[in-house]
């Protein structure tokens, strides 16, 4: 938790670049608001000291309209200000959304299993809206209210200066009190967010999961770990407050000693003949001014902290640069492509290998299903071939190419990989198959439906390819969902097909029902399947049996299901 909120909050400053003339309109802005502020007193002691010596009344008249017209155009000033600082604000935290949101698209699967849904949120949808509301303060209350302070020492100066010399000192420990405490409760605000954020992705968590939760007796628990968590945010938040709250009461108290301390000395001087009535009471108001910087100031740092903590997780998030495929430029030929794992090791983390030397090669056309244990390092094989992991050793590549040099747009256009996980989004279905790319022309839409064997559910759907689906919409069953999924990779006909367990959550006979649809993506393409049930691997040509990220047998289907001495036959008997 090192450094200042202030430095901390210095990296939005980035995103202030493309705002020239907003920054530029404030810039002219708040220096002509503490203008206005200034001269009040001033009209002030001129007006009280016209009067005592009874100047003629166009004099007074005059004095009091300047009053007038500095009053209202501080409060023209003030709202521009406020309008503009929002604005800013807004659009330059939007924009960091933005960055963030596209940041979070580029990671892999292993980034989403670090943070959880409920946790990203908090921190691309929370911490940013926490800093918005906060540029707009640091900007008009943080930066405006310290010229402020000079501009009244200033003028303080230009009355009397020892006047000056009597609220300088003040004014000066309170900005050193303050640089020291600056800070101090970034720690309890980080666990207070951290708090925050780790309710947050276990509430999304656990209603995701609320069926399962309820059919298998697991509310109370749950209740009772939402309290456990409510418990733990409140104590911290109430400790980020204590210690938050410290230095605006000291700051409180110092400003109400400096008042009475101004009044002392204008008393004082004006008992000597030494200050004019007007400028006693002038020097009263800069007084009362003077608190109102500081204790903005002060009162504002505890959000600053806050906003400083919110920059530090979103910059810890941008840091998260593991990025989710190949970095490489060239392209894949044309036409029909093989794939091929070469003498592969793999590890996830540094420790124990999940694949060791593994190898096999794919021709255009041919098919490849992986059975074996789970745990054994199938859907490793399958992400290595979809550029997501680089090997430790050895070489993986597709259609000649080397995975790790393939542009990734063009490796993916290319290959398409089909899990059993399927994300229906909350769009049109038609959204849902071409994934808002509405330059899709609706008969290749229908035509992938078709081939999917989807063409009667869709013509049923009240609004036809315009028909909502997702959550809070039309539901699909389990099936249908994966019938979907090969529907998108019908649409974009790539040569090399991956799937991993496609219908892992499906029963026997809606499996059933999808094998023709299966069995049609994979004619003419080049394919790896992964497959627990080894009777769902009919549509492949050959077979690699993996054990423990070893390959123990490789060899023709046909051969190996006939022969009572391999471990596919012994597989396919054991169901
Ligand atoms: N993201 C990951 N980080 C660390 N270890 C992982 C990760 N994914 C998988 N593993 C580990 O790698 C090994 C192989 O996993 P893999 O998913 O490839 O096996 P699998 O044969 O497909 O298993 P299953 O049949 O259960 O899906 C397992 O021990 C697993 O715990």
């Amino acid at each position: 938790m090192a450094g200042s909120p202030l430095r901390q909050l210095s990296v939005l400053f980035r995103y202030l670049r493309g705002e020239r003339p907003s920054v530029l309109l404030l810039a002219v802005l708040v220096p002509l608001g503490i203008g206005l502020q200034l001269v009040a007193p001033q009209m002030l002691r001129r007006f009280i000291d016209h009067t005592l010596s009874r100047s003629p009344s166009d004099l007074l008249l005059a004095v009091a309209a300047w009053y007038l017209a500095a009053a209202l155009g501080l409060l023209v000033v003030t709202i521009g200000c406020d309008a503009v600082a929002a604005r800013l604000a807004w659009r330059t935290t939007n924009r960091l959304r933005a960055d963030l949101v596209a940041h979070c698209l580029r990671r892999p699967s292993r980034f989403y299993q670090r943070y959880p849904p409920g946790e990203l949120v908090d921190r691309v949808d929370g911490d940013v809206t926490r800093l918005a509301a906060v540029m707009s303060a640091l900007l008009l209350e943080v930066l405006a209210q310290m010229l402020l302070v000079v501009g009244i020492l200033g003028a303080l100066f230009q009355l009397d200066w020892r006047l000056a010399l009597v609220f300088a000192p003040f004014a000066l420990g309170t900005l050193l009190l303050l640089r020291r405490l600056v800070g101090k409760a970034m720690p309890f605000v980080a666990a207070r967010q951290t708090a925050s954020a780790e309710l947050l992705g276990f509430l999304e968590e656990r209603l995701a999961g609320a069926e399962d939760l309820r059919t298998n007796g697991a509310s109370a628990h749950t209740l009772r770990a939402l309290e456990t968590r409510q418990t733990d945010l409140y104590l911290k938040a109430r400790r980020a407050a204590r210690v938050s709250v410290r230095w605006p009461a000291t700051v409180q108290g110092l400003s109400t000693v400096s008042v009475v301390l101004a009044l002392g000395v204008s008393v004082w001087l004006h008992g000597r003949g030494q200050l004019s009535t007007g400028t006693a009471f002038a020097c009263l108001s800069y007084a009362m001014l003077l608190r109102r910087p500081l204790l903005a100031v002060t009162t504002r740092f505890h959000d600053l902290e806050g906003a400083a903590v919110s920059v530090q997780r979103l910059q810890e998030l941008l840091r998260q640069d593991d990025d989710v495929g190949p970095t490489g430029t060239r392209h894949l030929p044309a036409g029909p492509l093989g794939a091929r794992l070469d003498r592969v090791s793999f590890s996830y983390d540094p420790g124990e290998p999940v694949l060791r030397d593994v190898s096999f090669r794919l021709r255009p056309g041919e098919r490849l299903g992986i059975v074996g244990r789970t745990g054994s390092g199938k859907s490793t094989v399958v992400r290595l071939l979809f550029g997501l992991h680089q090997p430790v050793s050895g070489g993986v590549s597709v259609g000649g190419q080397d995975v790790a040099g393939l542009d990734t747009r063009a490796l993916r256009s290319r290959v398409a990989l089909v899990t059993q996980e399927v994300q229906v989004f909350h769009a049109t279905l038609r959204e849902n198959l071409t994934f808002f790319d509405h330059s899709v022309d609706d008969r290749r839409v229908c035509a992938a439906l078709e081939e999917a064997g989807l063409t009667d559910w869709w013509r049923e759907l009240p609004d036809g390819l315009d028909t909502v689906l997702g959550t809070g919409a039309r539901g699909m069953s389990a099936g249908e969902e994966q019938l979907l999924a090969l529907a998108r990779v019908f649409l974009r006909d790539p040569a090399v097909v991956l799937m991993d367990e496609p219908t892992a959550r499906l029963d026997p006979h809606t499996e059933r029902l999808l094998m023709p649809a299966m069995e049609r993506l994979l004619e003419g393409r080049t394919a790896v399947v992964v497959q627990h049930r080894p009777h769902a691997l009919r549509h492949v040509d050959r077979i690699l049996v993996l054990d423990a990220g070893t390959v123990v047998e490789h060899g023709e289907q046909t051969v190996l299901a006939a022969d009572p001495t391999s471990r596919f036959h012994e597989l396919l008997r054991a169901g």
